[in-house]
């Protein structure tokens, strides 16, 4: 009877998000960061009543948080304004005026653990070593802070506090591809892997008794399985590895005495419930395809943040009896059910040296397809697109544009040998498996080569401007979002504690000089000939705005066509709902002007 008129742009903005959540240890309530008025804050739901009321009013990013063990308070951290140096601070469970824990202007600190008396805060910060990091416990009645650990060799991190508080572990970053965890007791730090010195990586650990801990590894595979330490003996053992999979994560279900194990494969995850002593493992149906975060209560209780392609992030509760997912959250996108969004194709191709590379490809309604397909290289470079929302996609695909994702040489879940092959080639092979995966588009799916859009964000705004550089030929327009120009001005403006990681991950500037100059999209400013649009966070840490300035200021001295937007509250990302709006309205309209 009636006509709706068609979904505006912002409709598919009008969905929130979730960055983190906690559960309340008597599990009356949901605490969780939400972009639910407009910027993030902390909102919470009373479980028997589930209506959401906000904890706090500053509207910015939360980057950690935990409840007290007794329920009387919670301890968050928040950056400002997108420069990611996260401050910790303290609130009641009703919320209100926060109050601050560690604040140091300039620095960042990462939220570890509270004791089980709610007394000591465990946490990891960049003060006196901006470099490795240093692990320090905060006595939250006396107010004193002590140095429990000097961070060294790489970026060192708390992550672990035993259950008699006796030993804790600690994670040290020498590599994406290789970060080793210890056990830190009696003043001695011990591997709880083999030989730290071989190339691996131990994701995710878990004490299930003072001298037990579980945790999932690398260590001599090339997927992630689950192993043992045992403290007293320091004895290492394999428990379980899954064909395929990596184990990501692994938490302890104190109630049964068994693990939770978070696996991912390519483009989804999957969660199972393993019991070690009968080495009984058992998959859990689940409401989505990608798991952000798993929480375990003392109770037994499962709760998981998750979202799939055309789900937004919500939390779920785990119903033992009908083995069923309960939503504790509704974000969904207004007037357009689930049927309506684009469901990406798995599709999977053979790369320039025969390598197989996975990639997501997301069309939209044969009625409002025009025939436009979007290359989107993922950001990272060591993650990977997955089945997970992004309202940008969906509303592109609406508008009528297919959207293809190639996860490239480098991206991860596809095993450690695969991520590591980006290591010191940013530039050739992950450019060439995206040229392959466009050739594939155009050989198997009916594409026109003339039809081709290209946009990225991060490194995959890098590889968004270095294909321009390299193939202008492929493309009609360029979008680049926070992109990396110059490996070797990148290499000096990343944030002090992945300065040790940057030889290894990117390369060294003079030693390399020849592939840096290469690989920079800076080199190919006179091929840049394509229309383009660059997108910068003024307060970006990891991609700083002097990356965008200088390729938008040599382009227009060569008096290229550079559309330019800096957004002055932001940093990697866009965390303010009107400024992720008015970003992809102007998205749309560049696009939608040069079809
Ligand atoms: C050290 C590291 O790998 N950082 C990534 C998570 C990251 O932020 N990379 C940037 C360059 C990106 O592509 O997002």
């Amino acid at each position: 009877m009636l006509t709706f008129p068609k979904a505006d742009v912002s409709q598919f903005f009008r969905t929130y998000s979730i960055q983190n959540f906690a559960v309340s240890p008597n599990e009356e309530q949901l605490v969780f960061s939400t972009n639910l008025s407009g910027d993030y804050n902390l909102w919470a739901m009373d479980m028997n009543q589930r209506f959401p009321y906000p904890l706090t009013s500053m509207n910015q990013s939360n980057h950690g948080l935990i409840y007290d063990s007794n329920n009387r308070f919670i301890i968050a951290a928040f950056d400002h304004d997108g420069d990611e140096n996260a401050q910790l601070y303290a609130l009641p469970p009703e919320g209100g005026a926060l109050l601050p824990i560690q604040v140091n202007e300039g620095e960042r600190h990462m939220v570890g653990e509270l004791s089980e008396d709610g007394r000591k805060l465990y946490y990891t910060s960049t003060k006196n070593n901006a470099a490795f990091l240093n692990i320090y416990c905060y006595d939250l009645k006396n107010e004193t802070d002590e140095l429990l650990l000097k961070g060294s060799e790489g970026a060192t991190t708390f992550t672990t506090l035993s259950p008699e508080e006796d030993s804790f572990l600690l994670r040290k970053h020498f590599a994406n591809t290789h970060s080793c965890m210890y056990v830190h007791r009696d003043g001695e730090t011990t591997a709880i892997t083999p030989d730290a010195s071989v190339q691996h990586t131990v994701e995710s650990a878990v004490y299930t008794s003072n001298e037990d801990i579980y945790f999932a590894t690398t260590y001599k595979e090339d997927f992630s399985y689950l192993a043992h330490f045992h403290v007293q003996t320091g004895a290492f053992s394999k428990v379980l590895a899954i064909p395929g999979e990596s184990i990501v994560e692994v938490k302890a279900d104190q109630a049964s005495g068994g693990l939770y194990l978070h696996s991912s494969q390519g483009v989804t995850d999957k969660l199972y419930h393993y019991h070690p002593e009968n080495n009984d493992l058992s998959r859990l149906h689940l409401s989505v395809e990608v798991i952000d975060k798993v929480t375990v209560t003392k109770a037994g209780n499962l709760y998981i943040l998750g979202r799939g392609s055309t789900l937004p992030m919500n939390i779920f509760k785990y119903g033992k009896d009908d083995a069923n997912w309960k939503a504790l959250t509704d974000f969904r996108v207004p007037g357009i059910p689930r049927e309506q969004m684009s469901e990406p194709a798995t599709i999977s191709y053979s790369s320039f040296d025969g390598t197989e590379i996975e990639a997501l490809y997301f069309t939209p309604d044969s009625a409002a397809d025009n025939g436009h397909v979007i290359l989107w290289p993922h950001g990272g470079p060591q993650a990977a697109e997955r089945k997970f929302f992004r309202a940008m996609f969906q509303m592109l695909t609406y508008e009528g544009y297919r959207i293809l994702a190639p996860n490239f040489r480098g991206s991860s879940n596809y095993g450690l040998a695969f991520m590591k092959m980006v290591e010191g080639d940013w530039g050739h092979g992950p450019r060439l498996d995206n040229i392959a995966a466009i050739d594939y588009l155009i050989d198997h799916y009916n594409v026109d080569p003339d039809k081709i859009f290209l946009m990225g964000g991060s490194y995959g705004g890098y590889m968004a401007l270095l294909l321009h550089g390299r193939h202008p030929d492929y493309f009609k327009a360029v979008i680049d979002i926070f992109g990396v120009s110059n490996l070797f001005s990148f290499v000096h403006s990343v944030p002090d504690f992945w300065k040790p990681i940057m030889k290894q991950w990117v390369g060294d500037p003079v030693e390399d000089k020849e592939r840096f100059t290469r690989d920079s999209p800076i080199t190919y400013l006179d091929q840049m000939t394509k229309p383009m649009f660059v997108i910068q966070g003024a307060n970006d840490p990891r991609v700083v705005k002097a990356e965008s300035d200088q390729i938008v200021d040599q382009l227009r001295q060569n008096n290229a066509e550079v559309k330019y937007l800096v957004l002055e509250d932001e940093g990697h990302g866009f965390s303010k709902k009107s400024n992720e709006m008015s970003v992809n309205r102007e998205i749309l309209a560049f696009l939608n002007d040069h079809l």
